[in-house]
């Protein structure tokens, strides 16, 4: 049996969490939240308003990774119903995601989803969004880190994210499921 891993990637506020919340719930599948997986002191730097750099990162990113892999293992070994997994991880740069998706499984696929929205509409939600580390101040250095997947990552699905969670989570729905959007 294959496991895909989906990785819901952008930067703060996109929607990560949200969507990948109610795609576990509709699929019945596992549901990683790469926020909880972040070291105290990097969870204390963008608590300060401090953003990481590469170094806070990679370290993250590899936790991360084998959090993901650890669970395909799981699933394949139990020979479980659900053969997805459902990640968050801001992926921003390149660099990031080749680490990731460097798995050396036949039987472990990972894809990324990046959940494109628009400034005003990152601003608006982290201003709304209620109880959370990262605050709006963020936001600028989230968009000079991000480095949007371009044509030659395919692994990539790019979901356009400025409407309502319901018309998001049906969009890549379709898509997992292979119908047309
Ligand atoms: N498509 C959407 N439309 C409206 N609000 C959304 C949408 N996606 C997420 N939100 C809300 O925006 C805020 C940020 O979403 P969240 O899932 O925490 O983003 P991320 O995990 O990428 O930082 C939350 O309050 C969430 O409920
Ligand atoms: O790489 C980073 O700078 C962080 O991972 C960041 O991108 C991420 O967004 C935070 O974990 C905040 O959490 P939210 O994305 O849920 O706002």
């Amino acid at each position: 049996m294959g496991v895909t891993v989906f990785i819901l990637m952008g930067p703060a506020g996109c929607g990560k969490t949200a969507v990948a919340q109610n795609l576990s719930e509709h699929y019945s599948c596992a549901y990683i939240e790469g926020d909880n997986l972040h070291p105290a002191e990097n969870i204390a730097k963008m608590s300060n308003g401090i953003a990481l750099r590469d170094e806070d990162r990679w370290q993250w990113l590899a936790t991360v990774r084998q959090k993901f892999l650890d669970k395909a293992d799981e699933i394949i070994s139990s020979r479980s119903e659900c053969s997805l997994i459902f990640v968050t991880c801001s992926a921003l740069k390149r660099s990031y995601r080749t680490l990731l998706a460097d798995v050396d499984n036949k039987n472990i696929s990972v894809k990324f989803i990046f959940l494109k929205c628009s400034p005003q509409t990152l601003s608006n939600r982290l201003a709304s969004r209620k109880g959370h580390y990262m605050g709006k101040a963020m936001l600028d250095s989230q968009l000079q880190t991000l480095e949007e997947p371009t044509s030659d990552e395919n692994n990539v699905i790019t979901i356009e994210c400025d409407s309502p969670l319901s018309n998001v989570v049906s969009k890549i729905i379709n898509t997992i499921d292979e119908k047309p959007i």
